[in-house]
């Protein structure tokens, strides 16, 4: 099913909108407001948009990357990163990001983007990881400190940075740099490409995250936790190769899978982007109910909101209307998540003890 065959602005249950939420899955470059690129495109003398209508934006991110590929899904990050290439712009959109979330109901975030894809205007990558903390930091602090929010660093795939992009991201921990990841094209670059940059991590004890299981198969998401060292899996929905549903509704785990749920590496899933690039059909088929009654650290998230046209909110709606999930299910995820963070512990412990549980009984 494509998303245009599905009903845009998903109306949201209230509690659903008041729920407390956590994301460990969102890139910034692919969540802005439509009328801030429109505005940063004019003033930065960028002429590719496709419109410069927001509304219209917002609608033609969503259908171009409904494609059905994830090659095809990522080709609208261009019009994105176009205007993402100065302190300001990009401090702006980090600020903004935080309010968006925090007014969604999200009290812990990660969100992610690749530094080396903003340095067009001659950043260089400290700087822009400097500009992306200070709108972070201004996001939560306009917000009333409703939400924490944390970097990750991501490295290309496609490209040959990461080491680098690994290297800033150790030494820009404890600033209000959580982690690493790599993003980008999955068929044709295999996470142990990138094996200097997780070496380097690990050396560090620095967290870090690989989109794996995507669109390709088990076998990355194995190279990505058994060979690279991921602590989490970006998407991962594909482990389901590795899993045997039967008739009666029983199912049998192969090694890799039980070693993902058995050490509750958690997985990021993203049902919205999943249907769009074709790594699920449609939500009522979609994986995420499986590993959750099997037992595995799922946690749900947005992957892009502006691209995938998408909250969090209307995330655990789609959840509500295909599997009737109630508030304890999202509880569930919503500490999967928390657990999952690249936090302190005890600053875990304390988003979960202060915000979350407190949060979901006053439902
Ligand atoms: O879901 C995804 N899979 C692989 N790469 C992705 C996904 N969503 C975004 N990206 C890419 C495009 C962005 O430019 C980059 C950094 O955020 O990460
Ligand atoms: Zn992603």
């Amino acid at each position: 099913m494509h998303l245009s065959d599905n009903p845009a602005a998903q109306p949201v249950a209230d509690w659903i909108r008041r729920a407390p939420k956590a994301v460990l899955h969102d890139h910034l470059d692919g969540g802005l407001r439509p009328a801030t690129i429109v505005e940063l495109a004019r003033a930065c003398g960028y002429e590719g948009l496709p419109t410069e209508d927001p509304a219209a934006l917002a609608v033609w991110f969503r259908d171009a990357a409904d494609s059905g590929s994830l090659e095809r899904y990522l080709e609208t990050f261009a019009h994105t990163c176009a205007v993402m290439q100065t302190r300001e712009a990009l401090e702006r959109i980090a600020a903004e990001c935080a309010e968006d979330l925090a007014a969604d109901g999200v009290v812990y975030a990660e969100v992610r983007y690749a530094p080396e894809q903003h340095l067009e205007r001659g950043l260089t990558l400290d700087e822009v990881v400097d500009a992306v903390n200070a709108g972070f930091r201004e996001g939560e602090r306009r917000t009333g400190g409703k939400i924490t929010v944390r970097a990750l660093l991501t490295g290309m795939r496609h490209t040959d940075r990461s080491l680098e992009i690994a290297e800033l991201t150790v030494a820009h921990r404890d600033r209000g740099v959580a982690g690493f990841d790599i993003a980008g094209g999955e068929i044709g670059n295999p996470p142990a490409r990138h094996l200097p940059a997780f070496q380097h991590l690990k050396r560090s004890n620095c967290h870090f995250t690989i989109h794996a299981g995507e669109a390709v198969g088990a076998e990355s998401i194995h190279e990505a936790v058994q060979i690279c060292g991921a602590e989490r899996v970006g998407h991962g929905v594909r482990i389901t190769d590795d899993i045997t549903v039967h008739e009666d509704g029983t199912a049998d785990l192969g090694h890799l899978a039980s070693y993902l749920r058995d050490n509750r590496i958690a997985l990021e899933v993203c049902p919205t982007s999943n249907l769009q690039t074709g790594a699920a059909k449609d939500y009522a088929s979609h994986p995420i109910d499986l590993l959750r009654r099997l037992g595995f650290g799922v946690t749900l998230n947005t992957d892009n909101r502006l691209v995938s046209g998408t909250t969090m909110s209307e995330e655990f709606q789609h959840m509500v209307d295909a599997f009737g999930y109630g508030p304890e299910v999202f509880e569930q995820f919503t500490t999967a998540a928390v657990e999952a963070a690249f936090l302190p512990l005890p600053e875990r412990r304390r988003i979960i003890d202060e915000l979350v549980r407190p949060g979901y009984a006053a439902l």
